[in-house]
């Protein structure tokens, strides 16, 4: 059995803008275990990347109110202080960001952005730093690591500045990863190496991973646990065999319902009416989703939706889950 190394309890992100405080992440928990990879998955706005910037505490805190607990060891990291957090972040807990030519230092040769992150959090005498920056290149696939040592972001491909970011945020053996969006603006060829190579450094490593992604195929290809975030809420989770077997919530099954599959033969691939309320728009009481299933009976929702355990570890969220139909469509199951 994988023990949690990350627990992410009732979790609310609140920013402030002129009127008043909004939540874009709300009430949200679920946990991360050793050996893990759990997709964060939904559409633009649905809260993913406000989740991921809290737990790694990079809010602007002066604009921003976190609610809840996101514990780490035996620390609850939305209690830390600023020089606590320093020190897990980039050792214990790793980040890979989406676009990786402006995560990346310009200024800053690749090797020297790796040993920037071991000069932090080691003691490594900096013939070692040396070494351990060539063997992290050569672990992520750089086929000439001396070379591109040497090389600035801008003078590698998406694909090879992509496997620097994942040598820099494995440069200090994490033990969780939160991985944001890290595929979106590769080719799918690239996008492929790519995840395998996070898979097999996790197999490895043993860590946790967050990935945040908008993209089902990409968990379908190596997550092993699933949270549907709409609004700010999670509406669905399990594990993936769970979830893309028999998915519950409409909204799960309305963005499956819009992947390209040759096998189902739709013509025309579902359309999600309506879009995520913005942060200031969100109804706060009553099922958020329920707008966008404008054909399923009022009297289906909740009130207050909350998760339900529909089977063993799997959740969704309010009750029209069991009225839920796709209008005027065959539904692809
Ligand atoms: N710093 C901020 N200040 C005010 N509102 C914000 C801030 N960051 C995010 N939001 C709002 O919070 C909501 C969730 O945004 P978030 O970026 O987390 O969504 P997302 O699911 O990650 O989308 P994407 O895939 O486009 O990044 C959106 O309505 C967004 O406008």
């Amino acid at each position: 059995m994988n023990r949690p190394i990350l627990q992410i309890e009732n979790l609310t992100t609140s920013f402030r803008l002129q009127d008043g405080y909004h939540a874009a992440v709300d009430n949200v928990s679920f946990t991360v275990n050793e050996n893990e990879i759990v997709a964060v998955v939904g559409e633009s706005g649905c809260g993913k990347s406000a989740l991921a910037l809290s737990i790694m505490q990079l809010h602007n805190k002066q604009r921003t109110k976190i609610e809840g607990a996101i514990r780490y060891r035996d620390s609850d990291l939305v209690a830390l202080n600023e020089a606590q957090m320093n020190k897990l972040r980039g050792k214990d807990l790793g980040m890979i960001f989406q676009e990786s030519l402006t995560a990346l230092n310009p200024l800053m040769t690749v090797g020297r952005q790796i040993e920037e992150n071991l000069d932090y959090h080691t003691d490594l005498t900096k013939k070692a730093k040396k070494a351990r920056t060539m063997e992290l290149l050569a672990k992520v696939g750089i086929p000439l690591p001396e070379f591109t040592y040497k090389q600035y972001p801008h003078e590698l491909s998406g694909g090879m500045r992509q496997r620097s970011m994942i040598s820099m945020a494995i440069a200090c053996n994490p033990s969780v990863i939160i991985a944001d969006e890290p595929t979106t603006a590769l080719d799918v060829t690239i996008q492929a190496q790519i995840l395998d190579l996070l898979k097999s450094i996790q197999k490895k490593t043993h860590m946790g991973i967050i990935l945040i992604t908008h993209d089902l195929g990409v968990v379908a290809e190596i997550a092993d646990r699933i949270v549907v975030m709409y609004a700010g809420q999670v509406v669905e989770m399990g594990t993936v065999l769970r979830i893309f077997k028999n998915p519950r919530h409409p909204y799960t099954r309305s963005l499956m319902n819009s992947i390209p599959s040759a096998a189902t033969g739709q013509d025309r691939l579902h359309v999600i009416e309506g879009a995520v309320p913005s942060i200031t728009r969100m109804p706060r009481q009553g099922c958020r989703f329920k707008d966008r299933i404008s054909w399923i009976p009022d009297n289906t929702h909740e009130n207050s939706p909350e998760l339900h355990e529909v089977a063993s570890d799997h959740w969704v969220r309010c009750s029209c889950y069991k009225h839920f139909y796709f209008q005027g469509r065959k539904e692809k199951r």
